[in-house]
């Protein structure tokens, strides 16, 4: 699906990443984690193709990548309806089939009767479920997400996990998410890949099987350690 070999990534005198590597053979849920400022957003540019890092190689095999940023950048000109289906122009669907993917998709993301609402009458929850709807709407099959639920009650960052879980089974989506919710992360990560120091390396790569993210006493050990991880990581910035 993807890989990144050896690459190197510096802004300015910033090493971010030296001969960082990370590969990914089959369709996977893949999060992210790791300290602030680490260097995940920037593995996930390198992946869009917006970051060009200075060294390394990177091979993506997708149709259709879709990039749900940390803040929901809609364009305030739009509808709701229109902003879900700024993606859909390119894919050939003619206008009734544009109609129903967005009709589809606005109970799906809560939000049923808003979608004649503009970007700038919504709330900030609203609008990240809109940018979350946008990259649904293309059916990717490499999804990106960066602090998605950022401003999500629980409820809908439920709602929102159960959407990505069946966009991934129905339309064989590989997804790298960025995330710092340590529960988020065990219970819908097939493989949580953890970020640490600076230039930034993998320390931990835990592949995990769907009975383990329903067994409570290996999300408490696993919840811990990532803690524990981050703690450390936390000490070792301050010393
Ligand atoms: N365009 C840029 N120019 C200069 N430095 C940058 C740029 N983008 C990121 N950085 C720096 O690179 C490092 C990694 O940033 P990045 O956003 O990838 O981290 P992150 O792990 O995603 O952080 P967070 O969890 O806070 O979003 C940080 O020190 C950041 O200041």
């Amino acid at each position: 699906m993807f890989h990144m070999e050896n690459v190197v990534l510096r802004y300015g005198d910033l090493t971010v990443l030296d001969q960082f590597n990370l590969c990914c053979e089959e369709r996977q849920f893949i999060c992210l984690f790791g300290p602030s400022g680490v260097g995940k957003t920037s593995v996930l540019n390198i992946l869009a193709g917006i970051n060009k890092p200075q060294a390394g190689s990177i091979k993506a095999d997708y149709k259709r990548l879709a990039y749900v940023f940390q803040e929901p950048r809609l364009l305030p000109w739009l509808t709701v309806e229109q902003n879900l289906k700024v993606g859909l122009f390119n894919l050939g669907l003619n206008s009734r089939q544009r109609n129903q993917c967005v009709s589809n998709l606005l109970p799906l993301l809560g939000l049923s009767g808003f979608g004649g609402y503009y970007p700038g009458q919504l709330s900030g929850g609203m609008k990240q479920r809109v940018s979350l709807g946008r990259a649904f709407a293309i059916q990717p099959d490499l999804l990106l997400l960066d602090e998605p639920f950022t401003g999500l009650d629980e409820n809908l960052k439920t709602d929102m996990l159960d959407l990505l879980f069946s966009l991934g089974q129905w339309h064989a989506c590989t997804t790298v998410m960025v995330t710092h919710d340590i529960k988020e992360v065990i219970k819908i990560s097939d493989r949580i890949v953890v970020m640490a120091g600076r230039p930034c390396r993998i320390v931990q790569d835990i592949v995990t099987a769907p009975e383990q993210r329903r067994d409570p006493a290996f999300i408490r050990k696993t919840e811990a350690g990532l803690v524990d991880m981050l703690n450390l990581n936390k000490a070792c910035a301050v010393l």
